[in-house]
């Protein structure tokens, strides 16, 4: 798909492939069901959302938090013809009260040292420990979610996925790794590595991550 993607706005790259990889066979068995909502959480460009609506599901929402993003996802589903609803708004508070049969995110998961501040970073800014977005996201998902519905999150191994799977399974879903990619570290990471490395996160001259879909489920 070719998007439209703004200055400031987190352009696609391999955390959204490895969630989108993850989707396409999640939808492909829901969309032979009637009525199948989806909800993007953090859509930047819009471009997990608007492949959701591809695959056929009949109502998909997305949020942002940014107005840029926002603006750029509506407009990229006005220009490829697809029923995408764009929501302002933090993480699922725009769509409270409604339930989801698949709800998708790329969160904020970098660990930086820098606090967490407007503008650009909050696409991939989430704190010292990689988990300002992630937990908040994972005490959400289980009332969010139909009885039946399926939560995908797309995570670096470096932003604790047994802190995941435990936060969600606490919340009363079973949760599991469902896909897992090393990847090499781009610029934001390349530019955090010597104090990864002090935190002793990385191993010396470590450049790489693991990328991690996690999928959770009601129980
Ligand atoms: C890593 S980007 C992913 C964008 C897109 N889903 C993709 O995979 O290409 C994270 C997105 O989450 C948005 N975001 C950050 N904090 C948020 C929050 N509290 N609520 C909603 N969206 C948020 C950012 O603006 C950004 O667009």
């Amino acid at each position: 798909m070719r998007l439209l993607r703004p200055r400031g706005v987190y352009a696609p790259q391999e955390d959204t492939e490895l969630l989108a990889q993850a989707a396409r066979s999640e939808l492909r068995a829901l969309c032979e069901q009637p009525r199948v909502e989806v909800l993007d959480v953090g859509t930047g460009t819009g471009a997990l959302a608007l492949m959701a609506a591809e695959c056929g599901a009949a109502r998909v929402t997305a949020v942002d938090i940014s107005w840029r993003a926002v603006l750029a996802a509506r407009y990229n589903a006005w220009r490829l013809g697809l029923p995408v609803v764009v929501r302002h708004g933090d993480l699922t508070g725009p769509v409270s009260g409604r339930r989801f049969d698949l709800i998708l995110s790329n969160p904020p998961y970098v660990l930086s040292p820098r606090p967490l501040r407007r503008g650009a970073v909050r696409t991939w800014n989430a704190g010292v420990d990689g988990r300002q977005v992630i937990d908040r996201l994972c005490d959400r998902a289980p009332g969010m979610l139909t009885d039946a519905g399926v939560l995908l999150l797309v995570q670096s191994a470096l932003s604790g996925v047994d802190a995941t799977l435990e936060r969600l399974q606490d919340g009363g879903l079973t949760a599991r790794v469902e896909l897992r990619t090393t990847i090499p570290f781009g610029p934001v990471m390349a530019r955090h590595a010597d104090w990864l490395e002090e935190q002793g996160l990385i191993e010396p001259e470590e450049r790489k991550e693991d990328l991690v879909v996690i999928r959770a489920q009601r129980t």
